[in-house]
């Protein structure tokens, strides 16, 4: 007797399995057509009543997020339903015909360089978009992006963010936590390694995927330059242009820091930044430039595949959990082996990188349709230089709508998260977070300092117009660095704190301009750590 999932989806046959649950093709029995969906099923890595609670909660908003992706770009598989059937969870998605990229490379051969800018050119809006919506997707690679049939469009399938949800575990002190990094090991950017994903880590998992299409290898199958650590694809796809190799080689820096490095060591901050350059046809900075790679790149030089894993950051004793790829090859065995010397590394980096738990990326905006300069105003004649969060708004840039994402859910909105009793001991202080605040922004970490605002602070269509990008354009565009001449604590509630800090803005263009900023911060349970709710 074949499957039959929710008294209603026949399955008709196993796509997939791995550690978070199994991918089935199915038909759907209620409807006329029957038509064929795929179901993923995906199952709670901690198993107890607390942290079903949670996932339960945390499950329902990501479905809401997929929906929405799904509904917004054709480029999506759209989200028919999701369901909850013995201790389970399972989406139920428009089922694609297509073949992977892996399949098409293992068929067809390699890929021809315009073939591959055409993929590129195709894909980078739907990760704008999905950029845009504050999701990062977070495990792209050539299994995760089917080529439909029927128009030859790339499709970009299997986001991260709900098996994320799905390793919520509970802490012995009571926490909950997102526990895992999901990724594969050679295409994941080592911020993501360190439990920090970013937008621009999807960059550098579809530069990597872009270049397996041009050379049919793996990430870890090629050599890396033992002075720089850049990947050495080049001998494997001698005809690629110089200019095209700029832009991949651009793609997969290990730099995401913008203000930091020089811009052609800096990877690129945004898909639309990548597809103007594309299209633009030009190389973003001289070909012979050196440009780094992360050093984990030859941390895995073991052969690996080519699976999701995830893998904990924060906590060791963790089970590393495994799933197998699409093409069939298992190596749970090695994946977890990998993870396990995954994890040193990520614990090491997370703990370089932050003392806070992973943040999810919450980005209200729209994508922003304005590819125009922001307005040159200096700090002091604007107000909303002085607040730390802020960008110009640039003029021509369409409001942002309300979305679904705007408004935090009660799980994660912070008035909920204040209410819950916060760890009294080994909290930063008010004063510490904000001085840390302005040495991450200087430190170009501006995805980081993004996530220490509040939603609803984030939302702030004055300040934030175009929500990341904006913040982005500011400190990213226009501020040299900050200093922070004093921070004082102007009040303190049980949850809350206010702090005013000096500060002096050292701008990109040689003007120095003083500022007075309150913070109104309130306490995060969820994520141990302060957030920005306002400042003025
Ligand atoms: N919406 C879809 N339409 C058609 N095929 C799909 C769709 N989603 C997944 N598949 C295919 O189903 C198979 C299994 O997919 P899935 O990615 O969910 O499992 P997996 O490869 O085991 O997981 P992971 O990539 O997370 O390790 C793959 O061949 C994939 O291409």
């Amino acid at each position: 007797m074949p499957m039959l999932l929710n008294n209603r989806y026949q399955v008709i046959q196993t796509l997939g399995s791995g550690g978070f649950g199994e991918t089935f093709l199915a038909e759907d029995t209620q409807m006329p057509s029957r038509r064929r969906c795929v179901i993923k099923q995906l199952k709670p890595i901690q198993d107890n009543p607390q942290v079903y609670q949670l996932v339960q909660q945390r499950f329902r908003r990501e479905a809401a997020i997929l929906e929405e992706l799904g509904d917004g770009s054709e480029q999506i598989p759209k989200l028919y339903a999701y369901f909850l059937e013995k201790g389970q969870f399972y989406l139920v998605q428009e089922y694609i015909q297509g073949q992977t990229l892996t399949q098409k490379i293992q068929q067809q051969g390699l890929m021809s360089e315009s073939a591959v800018k055409e993929i590129l050119i195709s894909i980078l809006p739907v990760l704008d978009y999905v950029h845009s919506k504050g999701i990062v997707h977070r495990d792209i690679k050539p299994d995760n992006i089917l080529i439909r049939y029927a128009d030859g469009k790339p499709i970009l399938i299997d986001f991260g963010a709900v098996k994320e949800t799905i390793g919520t575990v509970v802490t012995p002190s009571g926490n909950s936590t997102r526990s895992i990094v999901i990724g594969t090991p050679g295409f994941m950017p080592s911020e993501q390694l360190a439990g920090r994903p970013m937008f621009a880590s999807d960059i550098y998992s579809l530069g990597l995927t872009a270049i397996y299409l041009l050379t049919g290898k793996m990430p870890q199958e090629m050599g890396t330059d033992p002075a720089t650590g850049a990947l050495l694809w080049r001998q494997y796809a001698l005809n690629v242009t110089p200019s095209f190799a700029a832009v991949l080689n651009k793609a997969i820096q290990f730099n995401v820091r913008v203000s930091a490095a020089p811009p052609q060591e800096a990877r690129f901050i945004s898909a639309r930044e990548m597809l103007q350059t594309l299209q633009s046809g030009a190389a973003p900075f001289p070909p012979t430039m050196p440009y780094s790679q992360p050093p984990v790149a030859t941390v895995p030089s073991l052969q690996i595949p080519e699976n999701t894993v995830a893998v904990s950051p924060s906590n060791s004793n963790q089970t590393p959990v495994n799933q197998s790829s699409g093409s069939g090859q298992k190596g749970i065995l090695l994946g977890s082996i990998i993870a396990g010397a995954l994890i040193g590394t990520s614990v090491i980096i997370g703990f370089a990188l932050s003392n806070r738990q992973q943040p999810q990326p919450i980005a209200q905006q729209q994508t922003p349709q304005s590819t125009s300069e922001p307005n040159p105003v200096e700090p002091k004649s604007e107000p909303q230089a002085n607040n730390p969060a802020i960008s110009e708004p640039s003029q021509q840039t369409p409001e942002p709508q309300e979305t679904v994402l705007s408004e935090p859910t009660p799980e994660t909105s912070i008035p909920q998260a204040t209410q819950t009793t916060a760890p009294q001991v080994d909290r930063t202080s008010p004063e510490e977070f904000v001085r840390n605040y302005y040495a991450t922004i200087n430190q170009g970490e501006y995805q980081q300092t993004w996530n220490y605002l509040a939603p609803s602070f984030q939302s702030n269509k004055r300040l934030h117009p175009q929500g990341y990008l904006s913040y982005i354009d500011w400190w990213g565009g226009r501020v040299q660095q900050v200093e922070v001449d004093r921070v004082s604590l102007l009040g303190t509630g049980t949850q809350t704190a206010t702090v005013n800090a000096q500060l002096k803005y050292l701008m990109k263009n040689g003007k120095v301009v003083s500022s007075s900023v309150n913070f109104s911060l309130l306490w995060d349970a969820e994520s141990s750590g302060w957030v920005i709710a306002d400042a003025k």
